[in-house]
């Protein structure tokens, strides 16, 4: 089949090339010229690993291509995939504004029968007024379906390959069709509902993950109180299958570029008709809060954060990306920088991003792990890389001024700090100082 894939984000590019990697002739366009170019000269604008080679390989086949026109792309495909960003207003509603315009663009450009699939996450009703906005611009017959994505960044090749399920929204037969032969080398696992439905399971489907990882980290603060262990908690439960292991794990609260925006937006979409979602606003404020632990428990430890230097390992919203979009770090160090710190961050392939929106005077971007813990007051682990997994706690100990390490990822277990004189405080999970457990008060019962 031939497809023509709107937007050159996460979503766009790497299902144009899975497309493209089923044997489909895919072009994936993008009004951002740059971002084209550096696409068609070899270079990936955003990093998810093993994507440069796959667009490699798929452009070396001849099934893949870029382009800023998308008046050619539409009218050489039979599938046009609708794959633009649609961020947060102000207010929490998803901005419409490039699916409108994108869906314009598509219906001025239409030269004959195709079919017009979204794939970014966007409110119940939306696929009808791109039905509607196409048509206004155009003479020639389509038909419109919703095929939400699920991909998450830092799996995105894998996940996209290996779907758990696909979601097919639509209405006529030939679109039923045509999209189950299009992704059916992907599952067997196909599920065909209406258009409505399709835009409420993304919206619902993030919601409640969002909602589970809210929930295990308010039990990982009733943990820290009555000295229970949250990782051991998660496993416990996660062995009931109703509950399953996945989404469990406790830390500073989600971020990303959608788990935040999403949850807002389907409290907006409940708001408009007067419902109030009264769960998901409270999992939304958790998550706001989850991030400023890490300010407490550093006060806690040094009390004046005034003058002290902090070193944070992790500025991405989670590891395997260079997305910042909404990652907790960026709270996190403007409310230590608030506070009169002195931030030395480092990250290992997200500062770039990340300093493009952060810059201050007392932020230092390191180049290392090392260079950022050096005569540090405490080091803060934001995002779970591997590469900080590697180093030890006396390594750390080692690097530190002062032996304070908030682990807002849960990296090190107990037996690794034991034999340490770090003061050791985690998500969830009893303090550790000098390699000893601390013992929470026993409940009076
Ligand atoms: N990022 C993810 O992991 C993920 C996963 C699932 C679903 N989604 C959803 O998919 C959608 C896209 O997300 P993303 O992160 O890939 O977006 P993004 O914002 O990173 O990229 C969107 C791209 O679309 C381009 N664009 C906008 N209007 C255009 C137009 N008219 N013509 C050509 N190009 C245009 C922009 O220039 C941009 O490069 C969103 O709705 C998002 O919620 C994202
Ligand atoms: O047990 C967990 C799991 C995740 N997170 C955090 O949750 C956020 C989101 O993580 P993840 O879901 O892995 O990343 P995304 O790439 O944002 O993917 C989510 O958002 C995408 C966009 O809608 C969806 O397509 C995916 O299915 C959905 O998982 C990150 O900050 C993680 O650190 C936790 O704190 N605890």
């Amino acid at each position: 089949m031939k497809l023509a894939v709107i937007g050159t984000g996460y979503v766009g590019l790497v299902s144009g090339v899975c497309f493209s990697e089923l044997g489909n002739d895919v072009i994936c366009v993008d009004k951002i010229s740059s971002k084209i170019s550096m696409l068609n000269g070899g270079e990936v604008p955003i990093y998810e690993p093993g994507l440069k080679q796959l667009i490699a390989h798929n452009k070396e086949e001849g099934r893949l291509s870029f382009t800023t026109d998308l008046t050619e792309a539409v009218r050489n495909s039979d599938i046009v995939v609708i794959a633009v960003g649609t961020p947060s207003m102000s207010n929490g509603q998803a901005n419409l504004s490039y699916i409108m315009e994108a869906a314009k663009e598509i219906g001025q450009a239409l030269n004959g029968f195709k079919i017009i699939v979204t794939k970014s996450t966007v409110p119940v009703g939306t696929n009808e007024k791109i039905r509607d906005i196409i048509a206004e611009h155009s003479m020639y017959p389509f038909e419109i379906a919703s095929v939400p994505e699920f991909l998450r960044e830092g799996t995105a090749i894998e996940d996209t390959l290996h779907p758990d399920r696909i979601i097919i929204g639509a209405a006529t037969e030939i679109v039923k069709e045509t999209l189950i032969e299009l992704h059916s080398p992907l599952t067997n696992n196909i599920m065909i509902t209406d258009i409505r439905s399709a835009e409420m399971i993304k919206y619902a489907s993030n919601a409640f993950l969002a909602t589970k990882i809210s929930f295990i980290n308010e039990i990982a603060n009733i943990c820290e109180k009555v000295g229970a262990d949250v990782t051991q908690v998660a496993r416990g439960m996660g062995y009931d299958k109703r509950i399953g292991h996945s989404f469990l794990k406790a830390g500073i609260g989600y971020g990303g570029s959608c788990f935040p925006k999403d949850t807002q937006a389907l409290v907006q979409i409940a708001g408009q008709m007067d419902y109030d979602f009264k769960l998901l606003k409270s999992v939304i404020e958790v998550n706001h809060d989850q991030r400023f632990n890490i300010i407490r428990k550093l006060e806690a430890i040094l009390k004046e954060l005034s003058g002290r230097t902090i070193a944070v390992w992790g500025l991405a919203f989670k590891p395997e990306t260079d997305d910042i979009r909404d990652a907790p770090a960026l709270e996190i160090i403007s409310s230590l920088l608030s506070k009169g710190a002195r931030v030395k961050a480092y990250d290992p392939i997200a500062s770039k991003n990340f300093s493009n929106v952060l810059q201050h005077e007392c932020l230092e971007y390191c180049n290392n792990v090392r260079e950022a813990a050096e005569n540090a007051d405490a080091l803060c682990i934001l995002t779970e890389w591997n590469e900080f997994r590697e180093i030890s706690p006396d390594l750390i100990q080692s690097w530190l001024k002062l032996p304070n390490l908030i682990d807002g990822r849960n990296l090190y277990s107990e037996e690794e700090l034991k034999g340490t004189q770090l003061i050791y405080y985690s998500v969830g999970r009893p303090n550790m100082n000098n390699g000893i457990k601390e013992q929470s008060p026993i409940l009076s019962i």
